[in-house]
């Protein structure tokens, strides 16, 4: 087999077979609504958590063949109509030289947490380079899945990666974050400046490897005001995506389409629609008409979302129930159906199906 970086350059990729996803943005009308889950290769199933029992989580996401192995799982359970790579919005933070551990029950835990005189210790040079395993990961998966399904890459948000790096973990004000925000100005500019020159880089280097459709996460949306998401967020969200454009162009590559999600800013959904990305995910605490109406001064936009991850706790008829109105709420066009945060570790495996069904069942 050619190596890695051959089959890079040649790009010769399986033709893919299902392009709903990538026929929505296109504003074409596919003959089913595309689904995909957010977290689909996570806890809730059983053969993620036998993988887990044997790996370390980051050492999935450092070896290309079991991400690419984890990718495929969910792929292979349910008509899902999208693979994400199996990675972990942390690895920035890592290339950058911080420690990230997964601890159980715990989730991520950064034992030295970023200071206002740590910036210039951030290694910058080469993260990229150090990243390269998700690019690998990329690849083989992209050729693994045979063209089934088109294939995302993905970044955390600039603002997202500096609360875990600041926090040094999850957080339930993200307060020491924000502190840096009101007491620090000039330093958190610098600090999403420099991660933004990352994600840009990272991402561009994620679609040379083969990634079809680059999502943002901005998990942590939620903790700013429309003033504070205005200041340090917006500007660098939208110099990733044009960034993003205009160095897949220089490499002669085509557009990748781009997903922002920011979780938990509906507030700033208009804003959001003129930062150039195709799609906006919209999280599950969103009125789905409401969206539909912040972003209308872009007629183009693809809205992703957002059924409330416990509605898989429902029974499937009140599920199915559930789906369908919010199909009907967003509306069949310009529509890719998905849930409003991650699916939980708890989520019952046949209910997956019967929400992937219910949607391919809806007429369009
Ligand atoms: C905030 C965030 C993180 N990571 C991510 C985000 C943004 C999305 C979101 O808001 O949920 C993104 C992410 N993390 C993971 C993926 C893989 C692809 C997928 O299937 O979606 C993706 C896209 C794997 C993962 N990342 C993590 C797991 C579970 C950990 C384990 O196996 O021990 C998986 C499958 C761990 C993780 N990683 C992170 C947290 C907070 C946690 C622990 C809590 C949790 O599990 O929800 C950071």
């Amino acid at each position: 087999m050619a190596s890695t970086t051959e089959l890079i350059a040649s790009r010769n990729f399986p033709t893919l077979k299902n392009d709903r996803i990538l026929k929505v943005i296109r504003g074409e009308l596919p003959d089913k609504l595309p689904v995909w889950i957010m977290r689909q290769a996570g806890r809730y199933l059983p053969e993620f958590q036998d993988f887990r029992k044997k790996h370390d989580f980051f050492k999935i996401c450092q070896s290309p063949s079991l991400a690419c192995e984890v990718t495929l799982l969910p792929i292979r359970r349910y008509d899902l109509d999208a693979a994400i790579i199996f990675s972990d919005i942390l690895v920035i933070p890592q290339a950058l030289g911080m420690e990230v551990k997964m601890e159980p029950g715990l989730g991520p835990v950064l034992p030295h947490p970023l200071t206002v005189d740590g910036i210039p210790d951030l290694k910058v040079d080469g993260a990229i380079q150090r990243l390269k395993y998700v690019g690998e990961a990329i690849t083989l998966t992209r050729h693994k899945l045979e063209g089934k399904v088109p294939l995302f890459g993905f970044s955390g948000a600039p603002w997202t990666l500096m609360g875990y790096m600041i926090e040094g973990g999850g957080s339930k004000t993200l307060s020491k974050a924000k502190k840096w925000l009101y007491a620090h100005s000039k330093e958190s500019h610098q600090l999403l400046e420099l991660l933004t020159d990352v994600i840009i880089d990272y991402l561009v280097m994620q679609g040379e490897a083969g990634a079809q459709i680059l999502q943002v996460f901005d998990s942590s949306a939620e903790y700013l005001n429309r003033g504070l998401y205005r200041e340090f967020a917006l500007p660098y969200l939208k110099r990733i995506r044009e960034q993003v454009r205009l160095k897949l162009a220089d490499k002669n590559l085509e557009n990748i389409p781009m997903v922002l999600f920011a979780k938990g800013a509906g507030f700033s959904l208009r804003d959001q629609a003129q930062l150039g990305y195709e799609v906006l995910g919209i999280d599950w605490t969103t009125d789905p008409a409401e969206a539909r109406e912040a972003v209308s001064c872009n007629k183009n936009i693809v809205l992703q979302g957002n059924l409330d991850p416990c509605a898989l706790y429902a029974p499937p008829a009140a599920l199915k129930n559930y789906t369908n109105t919010m199909i009907k709420q967003f509306g069949t066009k310009n529509y890719i159906v998905n849930l409003g945060h991650g699916i939980y570790p708890d989520a019952n495996v046949d209910n997956v199906e019967v929400f992937v069904n219910a949607v391919h069942e809806y007429p369009i």
